[in-house]
């Protein structure tokens, strides 16, 4: 079948072709991976669409393979979008840049002013020992502020911090740089890893003419597999080796508070408020916290499968009710029972091929801020957050039996084997980077994680 490319375009469908065709880079995107495709580069193609302006095209950077620019390259940077049953060509992208490529010239372009960043929660760590550089973790040592400044060996938070050298030695102004991974004041956490790699003279001029809003993203967006490939192809009439699937549901929430100009994201459907917190919070808990849950204590391949069986969908609800709900706040006037409901809805969706050992990876990153904040939360205010503690239960077996174990603490984690539960607990719990000093100390939490791990090793149901 011949390859998706502009060439190619009048074999797709005139309903299914790219809505814009960008003649200017306006957007930088590091870690260009399927979220991105399905969602930033959607919501920038319909804002062009809707204003008429050519001059948002993205450039998107990978930042370990050039597996994405593969992809790609060949096919002038379009790609496909499923949606439930629709299909279309999104033409936002315009470039792909390998690792190697210059970046820094990109992000110091003058055309630029919006850099959006995916490069996954773990890319945000913060590496023990002194001088290390975020998404550094296993070459810590050598990581000091000036080996990030010489750029190359540095993580995308160093690369990015070079880019933003380059623009302020050519005076290219404003620039706006939104952080759209999973994570808790994914702005200001940002702006912190990025002014530690800042010597004083560039973090003053990205004090005057930078900013980092906090955004909240959703949109599920599992990994493509060879047959959504096929599915894809079948459906465009041409074959799309950068396509993605994904479901018909999508929300951005951006804290308005731009350097510059931008594109009109409020025009494609995204929210833009003055506070994204109480949105992020209601996501990470509810959305993600379900999702890890899922993927430490169903047992099932996909997610769909998960909440198809009503005493684990049960689960769910339960934990979404007594756990986690009663954790957010700022929220007055929103539908929380309808958003619960609606998540139980879109985890089911067949259509989503979501495996659960997607979302398994990394859970030392993704675990705090989905369900161990809101563990806190409950405690402090004298609740037993039973659920939350199945959940982290599930994960501890995770850790200590699986075959693989993809996460970027996992020859922490690993136990012997022989350990019986109150010692993997135990030990578990110390590792501050995952559960700070206090939950250790915590003898509810303890109890209760060591009561559902004992639980679940001896091969217990999941609801009393
Ligand atoms: N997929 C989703 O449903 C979804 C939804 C909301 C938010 N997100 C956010 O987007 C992130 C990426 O998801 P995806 O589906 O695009 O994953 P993906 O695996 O398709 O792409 C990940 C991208 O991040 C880069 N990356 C990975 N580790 C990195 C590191 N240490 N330093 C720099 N770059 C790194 C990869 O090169 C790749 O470009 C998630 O981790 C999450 O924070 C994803
Ligand atoms: O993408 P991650 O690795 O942060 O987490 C896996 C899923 O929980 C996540 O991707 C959700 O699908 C997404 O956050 C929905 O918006």
């Amino acid at each position: 079948m011949v390859r998706l490319s502009r060439a190619t375009l009048s074999r797709v469908a005139p309903a299914a072709r790219p809505l814009a065709e960008p003649r200017v880079t306006g957007v930088v995107h590091l870690g260009i991976g399927a979220f991105h495709r399905a969602h930033q580069a959607v919501y920038t193609e319909r804002a062009m669409a809707a204003t008429g302006e050519d001059r948002w095209g993205i450039c998107g950077a990978s930042q370990r393979s050039t597996d994405v620019a593969d992809r790609l390259r060949p096919q002038d940077c379009l790609y496909g979008v499923r949606a439930g049953d629709e299909v279309r060509v999104v033409g936002s992208v315009r470039e792909v840049l390998v690792p190697g490529d210059d970046l820094a010239a990109r992000l110091a372009a003058p055309q630029t002013a919006v850099v959006t960043l995916t490069i996954t929660e773990q890319a945000y760590r913060r590496a023990p020992g002194p001088g290390a550089t975020p998404g550094m973790v296993s070459s810590a040592s050598s990581g000091t502020a000036s080996g990030v400044a010489s750029g190359a060996a540095a993580g995308a938070i160093g690369r990015l911090v070079a880019g933003l050298r380059a623009r302020a030695a050519a005076d290219a102004g404003p620039l706006t740089v939104l952080s759209c991974d999973n994570l808790p004041d994914n702005g200001a956490t940002l702006a912190g890893l990025v002014a530690e790699l800042c010597e004083p003279r560039l973090l003053g001029w990205v004090g005057e003419n930078v900013s980092f809003p906090a955004t909240m993203v959703d949109r599920i967006v599992p990994a493509t597999t060879p047959a959504d490939l096929d599915d894809v192809a079948a459906r465009l009439g041409v074959s799309d080796l950068g396509a993605v699937v994904t479901e018909p549901f999508a929300q951005w929430v951006i804290e308005d508070r731009f350097a510059g100009d931008r594109p009109a994201w409020d025009r494609a459907g995204a929210l833009l408020v003055k506070d994204v917190r109480p949105y992020e919070r209601m996501k990470l808990r509810l959305l993600n916290g379900s999702h890890s849950a899922i993927a430490y204590l169903s047992g099932a391949e996909h997610v769909s499968e998960a909440v198809g069986d009503p005493a684990f969908a049960e689960y769910l609800r339960r934990l979404m009710d007594d756990d986690l709900s009663p954790t957010l706040d700022g929220l007055d006037g929103f539908d929380l029972a309808g958003y619960k409901e609606s998540l139980l809805a879109r985890f089911a969706n067949p259509g989503l091929r979501h495996r659960v050992a997607q979302i398994a990876m990394d859970g030392s990153q993704k675990l705090p801020q989905r369900l161990l904040d809101p563990a806190r939360d409950r405690l402090a205010g004298g609740h037993e957050p039973r659920w939350i503690a199945l959940a982290v239960a599930g994960w501890m077996r995770h850790v200590t039996t699986a075959r693989e174990l993809h996460d970027p603490l996992a020859d922490r984690l690993r136990g012997d084997g022989t350990a019986g539960p109150a010692a993997t607990v135990r030990r578990l719990l110390a590792i501050e980077e995952i559960f700070g000093a206090d939950l250790r100390e915590n003898r509810v939490f303890t109890g209760l994680v060591t009561d559902c791990l004992e639980r679940l090793n001896a091969g217990g149901a999941l609801l009393p």
